[in-house]
């Protein structure tokens, strides 16, 4: 079967594999590349060398660093950059979208300051209502997904109708999308899943073992799922693939970006060090501050974001914020 034309922005890992799934599922696909160089390597040698090494892409994936050529004839525009730089990406590349185009966030993280999710991001900046701006959000490890490996996902959408519209646009034979209404639990649970990767990698950089990660990953889904449920979030969602789905898949892959800088912040490299040695983001080193906030906004604990946030920042070390867990007043579970 074959679809309409997409647009993917952002040629990093996740933009480039979530374009082969969306050329298996029958659609014309062009990437927009933040570099020239990125965009001729996908045309002529039909791989991303820089993100995704020896997977070959589909004869529909096409990329440019053109915006308007991007976006032209696009009916869905899908966004898959940094979370922190979406704001400044969109207030550039909006006013040459399609009319009627449905928005997608791929992202998982949530904006510094504004403590913005990024379907509020795209509301702001482009004006469009919640009926065409979409979230999809699972446990899809990029190199997984690019090896065609099967996977689940979600769809969410205030418009259940868009939501199904843009499931049939993105099942392919190895993705299974399905869809929700919740927005708000889609990306909280994605924007979390992250924070707790980081410190469940520090407990891997620092030398423990399954119980300790095993514990570290169910405080985080209660954490997730107590400023979720407060913030509106379907607890369902964050026990869903948006949730403990992607949680699981973070925590346990050495593929995450976000565990491997728990891992290393665990072996007692500094922030700056780490961000030198990769040019992958790890959205939690920064939404660990932004959830931090939001919780503290909505009065509700959530000690891992806090203490991750200050690993990150330097004013902890790992083995003190593992302990500080530890000596936390003691209470009931499901507290
Ligand atoms: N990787 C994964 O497995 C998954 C990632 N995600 C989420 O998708 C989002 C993107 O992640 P991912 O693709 O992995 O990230 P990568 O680090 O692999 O790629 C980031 C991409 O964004 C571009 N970029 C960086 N800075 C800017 C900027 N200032 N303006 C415009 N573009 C910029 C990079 O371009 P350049 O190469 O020029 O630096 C690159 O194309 C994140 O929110 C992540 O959490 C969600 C699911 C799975
Ligand atoms: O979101 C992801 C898997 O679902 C990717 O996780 P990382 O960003 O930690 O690599």
């Amino acid at each position: 079967m074959s679809h309409g034309k997409i647009a993917v922005f952002g040629a990093g890992s996740w933009g480039t594999a979530f374009s082969i799934v969306l050329a298996d599922g029958g659609n014309e696909v062009t990437m927009w590349a933040r570099r020239e160089e990125v965009a001729a390597a996908i045309n002529d040698g039909r791989e991303n060398p820089d993100y995704l090494p020896g997977v070959e892409l589909p004869p529909r994936v096409s990329a440019t660093h053109d915006v308007e050529k991007a976006l032209h004839g696009a009916d869905i525009v899908v966004l898959a950059t940094p979370s922190q730089t979406l704001r400044g990406n969109l207030e550039e590349w909006a006013p040459f979208a399609e009319r009627d185009a449905v928005f997608v966030s791929l992202m998982k993280g949530v904006e510094l300051g504004t403590l913005n999710r990024m379907s509020e991001v795209i509301h702001q900046v482009t004006g469009a209502e919640p009926d065409r701006i979409a979230v999809i959000s699972g446990p899809n490890l990029a190199k997984e997904i690019a090896r065609r490996e099967p996977a689940a996902s979600v769809v969410a959408c205030e418009d259940e109708s868009v939501a199904r519209m843009l499931q049939d646009r993105c099942h392919s034979p190895a993705f299974r999308p399905y869809t929700s209404v919740d927005v708000l639990g889609c990306e909280l649970g994605g924007a979390y899943k992250n924070v707790v990767g980081l410190a469940v990698g520090m407990a891997v950089g620092l030398g423990f073992g399954d119980n300790t990660t095993a514990s570290v990953i169910t405080r985080g889904l209660a954490e997730t799922a107590r400023l979720g449920m407060k913030l509106g979030a379907n607890p369902l969602t964050l026990m869903g693939l948006a949730g403990l789905g992607d949680l699981v898949a973070t925590c346990s892959s050495p593929l995450s970006r976000n565990r491997t800088f728990g891992e290393k912040l665990g072996q007692g490299l500094s922030t700056e060090e780490i961000y030198a040695s990769t040019r992958q983001v790890a959205e939690g080193a920064k939404s660990c501050s932004s959830l931090r906030a939001l919780g503290e906004q909505a009065g509700v604990d959530v000690p891992i974001a806090e203490s991750v946030d200050e690993v990150v920042a330097g004013r902890l070390t790992a083995t003190e914020c593992m302990d500080g867990f530890l000596r936390r007043d003691t209470k009931a579970e499901t507290d």
